[in-house]
């Protein structure tokens, strides 16, 4: 379980939100919506305990190593000079440590996280020579290969095809079936309503937070419509 204990985030001491309180159980599938700005990777970036919170607290169940990141695309260098085996092997890092080497059981693991993304036939190009659908397969790969309890996952959607949008989602339901706890920030409304079963909305500094069907039952009845997001042309 995370719990967020009256949660102020921010940067350099100036809130984005009104302290936020609450939990996400463990083995929960949970969105993160809101426009643009409103707060949502720094929510999971202080979660991941990447940020300080400006007050209050994030409690966890665990330690930080076994929380999985997944940046948004644009944070990340494409062009350092990786293969994307070496790329895919960094997940093995938080538990097993940059030096550790890798041994046949890790090894196989790595294997199976390349087979499961479809990049089984890639592992050897530099990681600059990626598509981005491709590039978001690896990331995910890394993400299987760190195998860790809680994944945290910002807007993994984003400028990917639908195609490969479609299968990586298939990914996050096998994740959830298998008991992880994933909190994914994410703005397409449908994928929301059909995958997500919790989801916690960031509105003006506010928030609302409950299972899926409640709040954007409570956003229609509320116009303008509290959930302003924009419909993608995918419908898995
Ligand atoms: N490193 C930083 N220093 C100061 N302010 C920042 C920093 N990063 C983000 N911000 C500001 O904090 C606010 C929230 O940003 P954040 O990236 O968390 O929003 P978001 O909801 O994830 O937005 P988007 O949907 O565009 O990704 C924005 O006003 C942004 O300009």
């Amino acid at each position: 379980m995370i719990s967020l204990e009256n949660l102020v985030t921010g940067y350099r001491g100036q809130a984005l939100s009104q302290p936020i309180s609450g939990q996400f159980r463990r083995g929960s599938l949970t969105a993160i919506m809101g426009v643009n700005g409103a707060g949502k990777s720094t929510l999971l970036k202080t979660i991941a305990g990447l940020l300080p919170p400006i007050s209050g607290g994030v409690r966890l169940e665990q330690d930080a190593k076994q929380i999985a990141w997944l940046p948004q695309q644009s944070e990340i260098d494409h062009h350092f000079p990786l293969r994307v085996i070496e790329a895919v092997a960094m997940g093995s890092w938080p538990a097993k440590g940059m030096l550790s080497g890798i041994g046949r059981r890790m090894r196989n693991r790595i294997d199976d996280a390349l087979e499961q993304v479809g990049l089984q036939d890639l592992a050897g190009r530099a990681i600059n020579q990626l598509s981005g659908g491709q590039f978001q397969r690896m990331l995910f790969a890394r993400m299987l290969v760190q195998d860790a309890p809680v994944m945290l996952l910002d807007e993994p959607f984003t400028g990917i095809d639908s195609q490969t949008s479609a299968f990586l989602l298939r990914v996050i339901d096998r994740l959830h079936a298998q008991g992880k706890t994933i909190l994914t920030v994410l703005h397409s409304r449908p994928i929301v309503e059909r995958h997500f079963p919790a989801l916690l909305y960031l509105h003006d500094g506010h928030y609302h937070w409950g299972e899926t069907a409640d709040i954007l039952l409570q956003s229609d009845e509320r116009p303008p419509s509290l959930v302003r997001c924009a419909v993608e042309d995918f419908h898995p």
